[in-house]
């Protein structure tokens, strides 16, 4: 909402769509019209009249050619609800407030039908593969929505003036083309509805979670303007970057009603918000960092922390905050990945350490070469790395007697008391070794940090204690190690990717912040975890129960790409990061595209030069040439991305592997493990390699016998990365594999 002396003027999220096809020069002479709309709607240059009978719309004039539709919601209250040609008819415009939602609605009748009826069948044909003829529709089709009553569609939420033209859809196309132009909720649900999905799902799924918690009054617009529901501009900045960001910065402006509920909430606890990828929930965390720093005091400190799993991902969320909300929004936020800020806090206790910190895979390496240094060979030092880092460590296990008792849930084999003693020594022994190289591994940092942060923890509390005990005196102090007084370093925490945090992690982050409200914001997907870090955060501290939500519309991808992910993740189930299950229920689109292309190889090599001829096809056949750096290839492990990058290479296709600190913006096309692609989005994807024996790998395919708890681990998680993997891809997927395909694909190929 933009206001200058008392006019307030808005932009609803269907006019933006509507300008970003506007040529720029149209653009500019918008953003003009505005604040001299603001500062007198009559002015005359602006010949600002309303439409003829009795409607609330006005006109007013941008330049020579083009008109803004304004909707009056009060005497000095105005909505763009549309930037038109003045040669474009104004006579079948419809506007109400939606009497579900309780949003402002508009729909242009005539845009409606003139786009179903240009609708082109978006089918584009695979490079490699023959051209298909051209799909003409069945001559007597049925229409689409006869299976629902108008009163059902109108429970649903769907738009009443479209329901005639809704009843005249015979094909996807014509579908398709009415979405374009249709509400926000209009268009999930049809899509929904024609998708399979039950009309009770669409209901609770679609439906409620967008519906106003009050009976909604369909007169009064000044109400329904403030409503989520509505989605519009809200300040003077946001205009402008709407009009100038186009596409790419609507994150920044318009939310839908689903996200913009979870950013403005009050929540008493910590909070958790779930849904499948692209849902928007980094957008989300992003949003909420802002709403928070909103409400603080004015000041100089950082009192909100943002954090998420690795390093390339906080650098990513510091860069879209800062696009967000600029360095003023910046300098009270602290952006730090989570094993930086366990190693700040450990640093910070013991300031003359030097130990070098080192991954799992290098922890991996060390307890191998312990093993054959003891000529150990009846253990496996995954095994023991997972159990070191997973019970021990997880748990806190301080003692061979607790870890005697310690729980082993999900560890799969059995061990007994003679093999626990074996593990304790053996642990020991590894840990000593560790030290003695001057090393330590990422979990034993969270571990330590942890125990350091639950100390400081408790001597705020005692204080506090004393304080209370005293009548409130505040003259009790006690000083941290730095020499500043001693307080909770975070009054709010947001969390993105929570799904990979270590259990030690968030004890760490749960003794950070005061238990009060809005303390703890995570956003997460337990479908993507591609780590072995299962936690279950009520008994680490944080009570999510009854403050948990789900984002369910996909903003990234094509249903057509969405419902191939889905067949990958099968009948799996899934945690809610609190012991119990959580499913994709009522995950959509409503973009749409090709279909996922399936590329079945003999060999490495063939699949390689397949690869690289689908690439140069796109080259010569795209009407707009795809920049490469939009083109993603994700391979099962780092020598298969070198020897496919030689092979693109080979073909003068400039490949570029991307490691642990993501791409570094040279021209290219990305490749990478699938670890690499957690977070990233791409126009395009291709997943090579899908083969079984790969994917999951063989070793993984080994345990099935040996140690079939692990191996069901393993393989969910190799599962949940191809997921991830799949889920990256904006407008087109490509999967391909050698030999047998991954048993992961059998959905998809049947
Ligand atoms: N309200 C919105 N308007 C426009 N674009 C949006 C909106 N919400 C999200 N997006 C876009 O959708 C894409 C996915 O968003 P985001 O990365 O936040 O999803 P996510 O749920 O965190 O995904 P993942 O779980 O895969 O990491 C981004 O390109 C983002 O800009």
């Amino acid at each position: 909402m933009t206001k200058t002396g008392c006019v307030t003027l808005r932009l609803l999220d269907k006019a933006d769509k509507e300008i970003l096809r506007l040529p720029r020069t149209v653009k500019g002479a918008l953003f003009d019209f505005q604040h001299k709309f603001k500062d007198n709607p009559r002015t005359p240059g602006l010949k600002l009249k309303q439409l003829k009978g009795d409607s609330r719309i006005w006109s007013a004039r941008i330049n020579d050619e083009y008109r803004a539709l304004l909707l009056r919601l009060a005497e000095d209250d105005w909505l763009i609800v549309s930037v038109k040609h003045r040669k474009e008819v104004y006579d079948r415009l419809s506007y109400g407030i939606n009497h579900v939602t309780g949003g402002i609605e508009y729909v242009d009748l005539q845009v409606v039908e003139d786009s179903i009826l240009r609708r082109i069948p978006p089918q584009e044909p695979s490079p490699t593969a023959p051209a298909a003829p051209a799909e003409a529709p069945p001559p007597s089709a049925q229409p689409l929505f006869t299976a629902w009553s108008d009163a059902q569609l109108s429970e649903l939420g769907v738009a009443e003036p479209l329901v005639p033209v809704i009843r005249t859809l015979t094909t996807e196309e014509q579908l398709l083309g009415l979405i374009e132009y249709a509400p926000q909720l209009t268009s999930e649900v049809l899509l929904a509805l024609h998708d399979g999905k039950p009309f009770d799902e669409v209901r609770d799924e679609v439906t409620a979670p967008v519906a106003a918690p009050e009976p909604v009054d369909t007169e009064d617009f000044r109400t329904a303007a403030e409503r989520p529901a509505t989605v519009v501009t809200t300040s003077d900045d946001a205009l402008r970057e709407a009009l100038e960001a186009g596409d790419f910065g609507r994150w920044k402006v318009f939310l839908h009603p689903a996200q913009s509920k979870l950013v403005e909430r009050r929540y008493s606890g910590p909070a958790r918000v779930g849904g499948g990828p692209g849902t928007g929930k980094t957008i989300v965390a992003l949003h909420r960092v802002r709403h928070l720093v909103s409400q603080l005091p004015p000041g100089h400190t950082k009192p909100v922390l943002l954090t998420t799993y690795n390093k390339n991902l906080a650098a990513d969320l510091r860069s879209r905050l800062l696009e967000l909300g600029g360095e003023q929004l910046l300098a009270r936020v602290e952006v730090s990945h989570v094993d930086q800020l366990a190693l700040r806090v450990v640093r910070e206790a013991e300031p003359g350490s030097r130990k070098h910190t080192i991954d799992d895979s290098q922890a991996v390496r060390e307890w191998r070469a312990m093993l054959d240094e003891l000529d150990e060979s009846g253990w496996d030092a995954e095994f023991l790395h997972d159990e070191w880092t997973q019970v021990i460590l997880g748990q806190a296990v301080g003692t061979r007697t607790d870890y005697f008792r310690a729980r082993r849930a999900g560890r799969g084999k059995n061990v007994g008391r003679s093999e626990r003693a074996a593990i304790w020594q053996l642990t020991e022994r590894f840990t000593q070794r560790l030290d003695r190289l001057g090393r330590q591994t990422w979990d034993q940092v969270a571990e330590r940090a942890a125990r350091l942060e639950i100390g400081r923890e408790q001597r705020i509390r005692a204080i506090e204690r004393q304080r209370e005990e005293s009548g409130g005196l505040d003259n009790i102090h006690l000083q941290d190690g730095s020499g500043g007084w001693l307080h909770y370093r975070y009054r709010h925490i947001v969390v993105d990717e929570a799904q990979d945090l270590r259990p030690a992690h968030w004890k760490m982050l749960r003794a950070m912040t005061a238990r009060d409200a809005d303390d703890l914001f995570l956003v997460g997907d337990t479908h993507q975890r591609i780590y072995k870090n299962q936690v279950t955060l009520g008994s680490l501290g944080i009570n999510i129960r009854g403050r948990s939500a789900k984002l369910s519309l996909s903003y990234r991808t094509t249903r057509q790409i969405l419902r191939s992910a889905l067949e990958v993740l099968g009948e799996e189930t899934y945690d809610d990061l609190d012991g119990s299950s959580e499913t994709l229920a009522g995950y959509r689109s409503v973009l749409s595209g090709g279909t996922p292309g399936l590329h079945p190889c003999s060999d490495w090599q063939s699949e390689r030069e397949a690869i690289a001829a689908h690439i140069l096809a796109w080259d010569a056949h795209s009407d707009e040439r795809i920049t490469h750096e939009q083109i993603a290839i994700c391979v099962p492990t780092n020598h298969m991305a070198r020897e496919l990058g030689s092979t693109l290479g080979e073909h003068g296709v400039r490949a570029l592997e991307i490691g642990a600190d993501g791409a570094r913006g040279e021209p290219g096309i990305h490749i990478g493990t699938m670890f690499r692609f957690k977070g990233l989005e791409y126009q395009r994807m291709i997943i090579a390699g899908v083969s079984d024996g790969l994917i999951p790998r063989e070793q993984v395919n080994q345990l099935r016998q040996t140690d079939p708890a692990r191996y069901r681990r393993e393989a969910q998680r190799a599962r949940s990365l191809l997921f991830v993997a799949a889920t990256r891809a904006r407008d087109s997927l490509d999967v391909f594999w050698h030999g047998t395909p991954s048993p992961f694909l059998r959905r998809l190929l049947s």
